[in-house]
């Protein structure tokens, strides 16, 4: 795949000035979408979709691809279009990967979920986000295979389909595919997605419910992430965020042996025996309403016993649609002493692929398992089902203010603590107050949310220098990724700060060649090499050669800015924290570069820098 272009007005007269534009990849499965009729029956059609599409100006805005020369820079051409404008200015270019054959998603296994998590591990660093089109009727097993499968993800992947093929005049493929890229290519959501029907659910929370309806999918468990109504609306404060600051990787060992039991009333012992018996290491055990089982069949009982004591893990899932399994009858607690675990409200896909992927992990002893398969590690369950949101009341200053501005209602309060903290965090960021941080985020404030400029108190930090409010946030999972107005991420900042300040003059001219436009300044209207000069005494060396922006072709311009060239992103560390050639530069200064550069080099080398998960 091909390069990203410059989101600029240099490219000559205004006109061939580019909009922000945003890549998304998609990867095309198979499923209903793209089917045909073949002798009265829908199969998949190879190539079909992309050619349709096309035509379609809601799906592809022809005159702005030629104008701009979009295929000069997107390779390659044919499988790559862009959307018309947004609603929030952005231009989303997608371009397809079609696998071959094609799926109906019937014939989906484990082995196909690698491919995909690896095609996006290999295209990670060149797009924004991710589109998988699937068929519905495995996309829940696979939304939730690869929500555990990809690890420390920080952008979002959404599986999405139709229930009708597109080329049909009434069908859901249209606005399903519309949808998944927007949300794709315009918000950071970090994590595995299911877009249908106007919702964006967790990947890992969903379940098939309707195989005629538009509304294939529910959530039982966890309301929508988003709604597409009139706007996008993201529910931030559902949005799942890691909390380790390790590289992101994606884990393709996964476990066969496992099943799912669903218990009715009447099953034999010797049906239950024969289902446990080895080489099976893994069941999830579908029971009665909050977790039950019956618990006057001691043969029953025994049998699961025996299975549990040998090693073989079995998970106590409910057959409800909704709801979650507690201890708190008798026939549940039976199981329990049978040394089956609680699943909590998991749906039967996120438990079985949960299952699949901890029994692989062949580094964690049996109790290891049995402990992850009881904590949350993808917002897959709510296993502290007691606990309870932190009620905005915590916070004095904001009630303060509420009463100050006679406010009362809960929703009127809320409304005001989304209005303030995130001015209030970004400040926090700046002083370096990490006990002023953790009281805004205990009041359920979401530390990636942003100020009127887009930027999130990482920007702040990565900017000041404050490298423990920055090691803080990583660790609370804010994304490195986000941006803001003028386009930059906080981990462009705290490169560019440390290679400017360090007076780097390599590392500057490798972003320079990247495309990074040394004359572009910063949030704080310095240029990088304003940040230099404000460092060291004098003209230095670096600023001459770097100032005079040199005019590159309207060719180089178009296609000028590319990801990072390999390996620049992780800047070559001077391990000593002094750098004896730049004696000028304050010892404060001095330290800070050293660490904020262990930082940047630890996001793209977890072996330097672990957060325990
Ligand atoms: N709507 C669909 O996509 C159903 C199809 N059989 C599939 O799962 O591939």
């Amino acid at each position: 795949m091909d390069r990203r272009r410059v989101p600029c007005t240099c490219l000559g007269s205004p006109e061939l000035s580019t909009d922000v534009e945003t890549r998304v990849l998609v990867i095309n499965t198979g499923g209903t979408i793209g089917m045909v009729l073949h002798d009265g029956v829908l199969s998949p059609e190879p190539n079909a979709l992309v050619k349709t599409l096309r035509k379609l100006p809601i799906l592809h805005d022809k005159k702005y691809a030629e104008k701009t020369k979009l295929y000069e820079c997107y390779k390659p051409e044919d499988k790559t279009l862009v959307l018309p404008k947004s609603k929030l200015d952005k231009r989303v270019v997608y371009t397809f990967l079609e696998y071959s054959p094609l799926l109906d998603s019937s014939n989906m296994t484990p082995n196909d979920w690698t491919t995909i998590g690896k095609d996006i591990e290999k295209y990670y660093q060149e797009y924004d986000g991710f589109v998988v089109l699937h068929g519905t009727d495995t996309m829940a097993y696979t939304a939730s295979a690869l929500s555990f499968m990809c690890e420390n993800l920080g952008k979002p992947v959404i599986l999405t389909g139709s229930q009708v093929p597109i080329f049909e005049t009434r069908n859901d493929g249209r606005d399903n595919l519309v949808g998944a890229l927007l949300i794709a290519g315009q918000f950071n959501i970090p994590e595995v997605c299911l877009y249908f029907h106007h919702k964006l659910y967790r990947g890992n929370r969903v379940t098939k419910v309707d195989s005629g309806s538009f509304k294939a999918f529910a959530s039982p468990n966890l309301p929508p992430l988003a709604n597409s109504e009139v706007d996008i609306n993201i529910n931030w404060d559902t949005v799942w965020r890691p909390s380790t600051i390790s590289k992101f990787t994606v884990y393709t060992e996964m476990n066969h042996n496992v099943g799912l039991l669903r218990l009715f009333p009447g099953i034999t012992a010797d049906t239950v025996k024969a289902f446990l018996k080895a080489p099976m290491e893994g069941v999830i055990l579908e029971t009665y309403g909050s977790g039950n089982a019956p618990d006057n069949r001691p043969d029953l009982l025994d049998e699961i016993h025996k299975a549990t004591k040998r090693g073989l893990i079995m998970v106590n899932c409910t057959q409800c649609l909704r709801g979650t399994v507690t201890i708190s009858y008798a026939t549940g607690q039976a199981l329990s002493k049978a040394g089956v675990v609680a699943g909590f409200d998991m749906t039967p896909e996120a438990a079985l692929s949960k299952l699949s992927y901890v029994l692989a992990k062949q580094d964690l002893s049996l109790e290891e398992k049995k402990e992850m398969m009881s904590r949350n590690l993808r917002g897959e369950m709510m296993a502290d089902v007691q606990g309870a949101k932190l009620s905005l009341s915590d916070s004095r200053f904001i009630e303060i203010i509420a009463r100050t501005l006679s406010i009362g209602c809960k929703e009127e309060l809320e409304a005001l603590r989304d209005a303030l903290t995130p001015t209030l965090a970004c400040a926090a960021a700046k002083n370096g107050d990490i006990e002023a941080l953790e009281a805004i985020r205990d009041m359920g404030t979401d530390l990636n949310k942003a100020n009127y400029d887009g930027r999130t108190p990482l920007h702040i930090a990565a900017c000041e220098g404050q490298v423990n409010v920055v090691e803080y946030l990583l660790g609370k999972g804010v994304s490195i990724y986000a941006k803001d107005r003028f386009g930059d991420t906080p981990l462009r900042n705290a490169i560019l700060l440390s290679l400017a300040t360090s007076g780097d003059l390599e590392g500057l001219k490798i972003w320079k060649l990247a495309g990074v436009d040394m004359a572009t300044s910063g949030y704080d209207e310095k240029t990088p090499v304003e940040v230099v000069e404000g460092c060291s005494s004098g003209e230095s060396s670096l600023s001459l050669e770097l100032s005079p922006r040199k005019r590159l072709s309207a060719e180089e311009e178009r296609c000028a800015s590319r990801p990072p060239p390999e390996g620049a992103g992780a800047v070559s560390v001077s391990e000593s924290d002094r750098d004896e050639t730049k004696p000028d530069l304050c010892k404060q200064c001095q330290m800070t570069i050293a660490e904020l550069r262990r930082q940047a080099l630890a996001l793209s080398d977890p072996a330097s820098f672990k957060v325990s998960e």
